[in-house]
């Protein structure tokens, strides 16, 4: 073969390359879409945007990386997150149409390193149509029937007993305090009769399991973050294991949720194999800690700044009736500090087929003009950010002060277009009226009873899922009027 035959042969391979390269670079920016993409910009091959959307911001803002986007492309956008297809949207009613209780256009779409954390068992980041099942195994445990049984006796001793000691011991972190004092009295509900050497080792697992590595994966604090988290699941699984085994083996019946399980699992066709059943224990154990903790720190730092009312009126044991009808004010101080404060400023959605888009009025009135709906592709997922409403200043006057007068009158217990702290929908956080009545006891006891003073304020920054720099340090003291 001639050298000059070879270096033909070279150059178009090389060629070939290029073509396909460049055709394969046009086909990333450019998706195919039977319809009309929002617009906005893939990215870079493989990563897309992903480094762009840890971009850390303050407390008191729209994520950059949402913020950046909303001023150049409008309200929903396109992009490529965690290696999938993505579609942002901003638009409340795009929001709100996405979560419709019959909208079976979309199915979850958490990104996979969520189904390596919390579990391939994960029984919630799996299929959307057992969520009402799941809601009615969990509702004598998180529901209102449940709530106002017992669990607010457990809440209101748990905590009260709590201030009693930390009154004695200087200052303390609100946001550990809450996790501590969930645990501990969860625990026993959850799984009963553990050794205090286990019980001790389980918390202090469930502690150590955290979101701390939903980060910029370019940083290695993230990785030790992830590989932390691992590790304290499974130690966590382990315990849990453990209970079920013996429990199995023992046939003996406790009051606990670990019985309704077994009770569960036990059942013709049953949903729940082994598998699946510890990691539903072990998910409820963390989110009701986690569920909990960062906004009543947030609650109390915002009641530290604001008046404080209504407590006082409301001696002795705490009902549910006092719960529910005495306490508007602090409901609307939880609905303010929960708007602000934006735990889950995302939602990740998938959809099973192409979806046509309607967003706010006057964007579907510039879509008619143009004659050019946008369309959401059959496998894209839908980034939902109810946050960005939350701090949309047509909405809510002046986004960024802390008014809970504007809850003034408005409907606070259940979600709406506009407010969407808890999700909505079939997936509707279950533990939304846990939350508020931890919440709304803890404030109680602080306010009722004792004297506060902050040591150290909280630093809070975006990333874009809210972490504390610096916790709420505060310092309580019996009140002299009691
Ligand atoms: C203020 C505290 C809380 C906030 C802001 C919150 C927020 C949310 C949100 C936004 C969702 C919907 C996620 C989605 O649709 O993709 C959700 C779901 C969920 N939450 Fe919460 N949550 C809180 C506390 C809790 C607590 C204390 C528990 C447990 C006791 C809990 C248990 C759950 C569960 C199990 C789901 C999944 C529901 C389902 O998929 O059907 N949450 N939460």
């Amino acid at each position: 073969m001639s050298t000059t035959w070879k270096w033909n042969v070279a150059m178009l391979i090389v060629a070939l390359v290029v073509v396909w390269i460049s055709h394969w670079l046009y086909r990333w920016s450019n998706p195919k879409c039977n319809g009309k993409l929002p617009p906005g910009s893939m990215g870079f091959p493989i990563i897309g945007e992903t480094v762009d959307f840890f971009e850390p911001c303050g407390f008191n803002e729209v994520p950059s990386f949402i913020k950046k986007r909303m001023i150049r492309y409008g309200p929903l956008f396109r992009t490529n997150l965690f290696g999938s297809k993505t579609v942002v949207s901003t638009d409340p009613d795009v929001n709100f149409q996405i979560f419709r209780q019959d909208n079976t256009s979309f199915e979850l779409g958490y990104p996979d390193i969520f189904v390596t954390v919390f579990g391939k068992n994960n029984v919630f980041l799996k299929d959307i149509s057992i969520h009402k099942y799941l809601k009615n195994l969990t509702m004598q445990l998180l529901g209102p029937e449940g709530l106002k049984g017992t669990m607010i006796s457990h809440m209101d001793r748990a905590i009260g007993d709590h201030f009693k000691l930390k009154a004695s011991q200087g200052s303390f972190d609100v946001r550990k305090e809450v996790e501590s004092m969930v645990l501990s009295y969860m625990t026993p509900i959850l799984l009963s009769n553990l050794k205090a050497e286990t019980q001790s080792k389980f918390i202090h697992s469930l502690e150590a399991f955290n979101l701390d590595w939903f980060r910029s994966f370019l940083s290695l604090s993230t990785w030790k973050a992830l590989i932390k988290t691992l590790k304290s699941r499974k130690e966590a699984i382990q315990v849990i294991e453990d209970v079920l085994r013996t429990r199995k083996e023992s046939k003996v019946k406790e009051g606990d949720f670990v019985n309704t399980m077994l009770e569960e699992m036990e059942k013709e066709g049953s949903f729940f194999n082994q598998g699946s059943a510890i990691n539903f224990l072990f998910i409820l154990s963390f989110v009701t800690r986690e569920g909990t903790s960062s906004c009543t720190a947030v609650v109390v730092k915002n009641i530290l700044q604001n008046p404080k009312r209504e407590h006082k009126a409301i001696a002795g044991v705490l009902s549910w009736e006092n719960y529910r009808k005495n306490m508007t004010f602090t409901h609307m101080v939880i609905n303010e500090s929960l708007r602000l404060f934006n735990t889950s400023p995302l939602m990740f959605r998938k959809a099973v087929k192409d979806d046509q888009i309607k967003g706010k009025n006057y964007f579907k009135f510039i879509c008619l003009l143009l004659w050019a709906g946008y369309t959401i592709p059959a496998g894209w997922i839908v980034a939902v950010a109810p946050s960005v409403v939350h701090y949309d200043p047509t909405i809510y006057e002046n986004p960024f002060e802390f008014n809970p007068w504007r809850w003034e009158g408005r409907e606070m217990i259940w979600g709406s277009k506009t407010f969407m702290a808890f999700g909505g929908g079939v997936t509707l956080c279950m533990g939304a009226e846990f939350a508020r009545l931890q919440m709304a006891i803890f404030v109680h006891h602080l306010i009722t009873y004792y004297d506060v003073s902050l040591v150290q304020e909280c630093e809070i920054v975006r990333t874009p899922f809210p972490q504390f720099t610096k916790g709420l340090l505060i310092k309580i003291s019996e009140s002299p009027s009691n």
